[in-house]
């Protein structure tokens, strides 16, 4: 079976910005038969995340990451329907996911590495699993829950960074749903703060690109910020902490803005953002969704929930073709998504 594949053509360079030509489109051939264990799988859906810029890297900076290799095809998260099965877990129809899923049309795959997923969870919009009822929306549940400290009735303000994107549309919500009194969200374009507040109930949105976020944020949070839910890190984020309460709590999600520069992760703080945290006594610890794995179950059944009944709204930027991915990458990187940036592959 002929097959498309995306492999990495060459690396934008620590401190590069990627371009769609660090991608490479080609035809590849499927052996024909399966071996025991393997499925042959259909790709729908595929997703582009940030932390893929660090796998375009020799050194992924991150134990957790391996990097892509030049002229090999790669991989991340997608999900699919089994065509032809020789493993006894899966079965032809079954709709199955993965966080190695190649960047290819159709691919064999071995089983075992797939976890079959209930259509019913997303009433049939299965993207979802890439995005509000998969990582993107454990990442801010958990993430929430484990390091936020919300607490119903205790007049919480939160402010998300990068609150227009997959995990900062999600967190906003969940910060409401879970008692936050204000939830105020950073974002780069008027558009994707007219979202944030029309269509998600945000109660303010500040365009970083254009506005003044420390006086904005003044303005827009009288009673001061308890709970930061931090996506993008650098001056977004020193201008948020320097205006936290006492006992404040940053929720260490991710630090999109440092991603094309050769610094490690999490990049170092300056010395007045380190003696705000110090002297207020502001909780910052570093969040990561695989350390949760036991409750992610609990978490997507929730989630599933709460996006089939509507109280949490899910937005997302769909493209087009496994000839886009690059391209796709590229533009989320530089904010050219609202909600969730899925690559749709097949029908
Ligand atoms: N800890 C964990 O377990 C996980 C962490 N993450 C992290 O969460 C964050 C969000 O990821 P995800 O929701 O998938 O991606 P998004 O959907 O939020 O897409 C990335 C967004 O980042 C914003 N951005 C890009 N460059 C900058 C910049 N220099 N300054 C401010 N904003 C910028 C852009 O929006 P805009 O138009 O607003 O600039 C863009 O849309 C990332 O930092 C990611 O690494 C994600 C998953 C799991
Ligand atoms: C080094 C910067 C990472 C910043 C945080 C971040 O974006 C983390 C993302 C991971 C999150 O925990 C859930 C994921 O899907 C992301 C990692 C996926 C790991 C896949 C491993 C692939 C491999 O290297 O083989």
């Amino acid at each position: 079976m002929q097959v498309q594949r995306v492999v990495l053509n060459s690396r934008p360079g620590k401190d590069g910005t990627p371009v769609p030509e660090n991608f490479r489109l080609e035809e590849t051939t499927l052996a024909p038969e399966l071996k025991d264990g393997e499925v042959l799988v259909r790709t729908l859906y595929l997703s582009v995340d940030p932390y893929m810029r660090c796998r375009m890297n020799e050194d992924t900076g991150a134990e957790y990451l391996t990097p892509w290799q030049l002229s090999e095809c790669v991989d991340g998260g997608g999900v699919g329907v089994v065509e032809s099965s020789r493993c006894t877990t899966c079965a032809e129809g079954d709709v199955v996911t993965s966080f190695n899923w190649p960047w290819q049309t159709h691919a064999v795959m071995a089983g075992s590495g797939l976890q079959k997923v209930d259509s019913q969870l997303v009433d049939g919009h299965l993207s979802y699993f890439l995005g509000a009822v998969g990582i993107t929306g454990l990442t801010a549940l958990l993430g929430i829950r484990e390091k936020g400290y919300v607490t119903k009735g205790a007049n919480q303000t939160m402010v998300i960074s990068g609150a227009a994107g997959a995990c900062g549309s999600i967190a906003g919500q969940i910060g409401r749903l879970d008692g936050c009194v204000r939830v105020v969200g950073i974002c780069g374009s008027e558009d994707k703060c007219k979202a944030l507040v029309e269509d998600l109930g945000f109660s303010a949105a500040i365009n970083y690109r254009q506005e003044d976020v420390a006086a904005r944020l003044k303005e827009s949070c009288p009673a001061g910020i308890d709970v930061y839910f931090d996506n993008v890190g650098g001056a977004i984020s020193d201008t948020v902490i320097a205006q936290m309460n006492n006992g404040g709590h940053v929720i260490l999600c991710g630090q999109i803005s440092q991603y094309n520069k050769d610094v490690p992760y999490p990049p170092p703080l300056s010395e007045e953002t380190q003696e705000n945290l110090r002297s207020k006594n502001i909780t910052r610890e570093r969040f990561m969704v695989l350390n949760y794995m036991s409750k992610v179950d609990a978490a997507l059944f929730e989630l599933s929930q709460w996006v089939k009944s509507a109280q949490i709204k899910v937005l997302e930027t769909v493209v087009n073709g496994i000839e886009n991915m690059g391209a796709a990458f590229c533009s989320m990187m530089k904010g050219g998504n609202i909600g969730k940036q899925i690559i749709k592959i097949s029908a």
